[in-house]
């Protein structure tokens, strides 16, 4: 086996959802998928479809909410972070998985200096340092995240730096204690495009710099196909395909994954009229018998109102959730 390439986070079969403990509403269920070594993965879908909530159940971060895991693994470094408490999560979380979020401003102190916000995690991170090696690391980190000035900008307020600024002092906190994978939720959805265009770039270059892998949470399968390596397409709290990004974008299998395809600026013929996916997707709690993208499926048989599809191969490396992956629709 190519160990370069082994899988760093296995999630299989994760059932979860949001409410008490018997009564909770799933908002994902039976999600797998790996993350390998080295490797971008991009987990891709309309608004609402569950990217978020899969990231977050792999840390456990829902900022109060209450939450359960009803069913699943989610294997990283021989350990099944589903069977976890909160105490032994804390020794993984910020230290071998990072995670950033959306909004870097929300996510930065916004009374404390820059400098001494990463300061923190690295004094976190590295016990025993004294406070100038710490300010050289801090220094150090800011550098390594691109930012010009780092001595300087060690000493700015969060307000002070603009946002993809505020986004590279995040990753350069989630760097800090050199993580095994780095989640990135829609990091760059708050920046304005040049912006999202430099810290996706920074990201793809610290995946080859440290060799971590990334998750990266995004709406935008522009984004998945220049920084990517596998990919999964959730639609209504399932994955309905997963594979490599040249496999899938070579040959969707799902009329979901090609719908989304279609709509890519690169793939719209100006001659054809666009035709965007009708309807809305469906929240957790709503969700169709069958197929759950039946409705808006131009697709759909009688089968797929009935029977809910399995994720299946359709080659070694690439899986498919629909009743017609086999057959030729377009
Ligand atoms: N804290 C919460 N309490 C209850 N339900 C929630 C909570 N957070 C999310 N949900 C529900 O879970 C489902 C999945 O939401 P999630 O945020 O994971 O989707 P997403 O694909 O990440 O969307 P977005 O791109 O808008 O962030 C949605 O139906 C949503 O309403």
């Amino acid at each position: 086996m190519n160990v370069a390439l082994a899988p760093v986070l296995q999630v299989e079969n994760l059932h979860a959802g949001f409410g008490q403990a018997g009564r909770a509403q799933m908002a994902i269920e039976g999600v797998t998928f790996q993350v390998r070594k080295g490797r971008v993965f991009g987990l891709v879908g309309e608004s609402g479809c569950g990217k978020s909530t899969t990231c977050r159940s792999i840390i456990r971060l829902f900022g109060g909410s209450p939450f359960v895991i009803e069913q699943g693994q989610i294997l990283f470094d021989g350990m099944d972070l589903a069977a976890m408490d909160d105490r032994q999560l804390t020794q993984v979380r910020g230290r071998k998985i990072s995670m950033i979020f959306q909004d870097p401003m929300t996510a930065l102190n916004p009374t404390m200096r820059v400098g001494d916000q990463v300061g923190e995690i690295v004094r976190r991170n590295h016990t025993g340092l004294s406070s100038a090696q710490v300010r050289e690391k801090v220094v150090g980190l800011l550098r390594e995240v691109g930012i010009t000035s780092a001595e300087r900008r060690f000493h700015a307020w969060p307000h002070e730096l603009s946002g993809g600024l505020r986004q590279r002092v995040l990753i350069a906190m989630a760097l800090s204690c050199a993580p095994e994978l780095l989640i990135a939720d829609e990091p760059t959805t708050a920046l304005d495009v040049t912006i999202q265009a430099q810290v996706l770039r920074l990201l793809h270059e610290l995946r080859e710099r440290v060799g971590m892998s990334v998750l990266l949470v995004t709406h935008d399968l522009g984004v998945v196909a220049q920084h990517c390596d596998d990919m999964a397409v959730m639609y209504a709290g399932k994955i309905v395909e997963s594979g490599s990004v040249a496999d899938i974008f070579a040959n969707p299998r799902h009329p979901y994954t090609r719908a989304l395809l279609n709509a890519l600026p690169a793939n719209v013929d100006p001659h054809h009229k666009l035709e965007p996916i009708a309807g809305e997707p469906p929240a957790a709690g709503h969700f169709p018998a069958g197929c759950r993208f039946h409705p808006r499926c131009k697709f759909a048989i009688e089968r797929c109102h009935i029977e809910s599809p399995e994720s299946e191969n359709v080659s070694s490396a690439h899986a498919c959730a629909c009743h017609r992956k086999e057959e030729s629709l377009w």
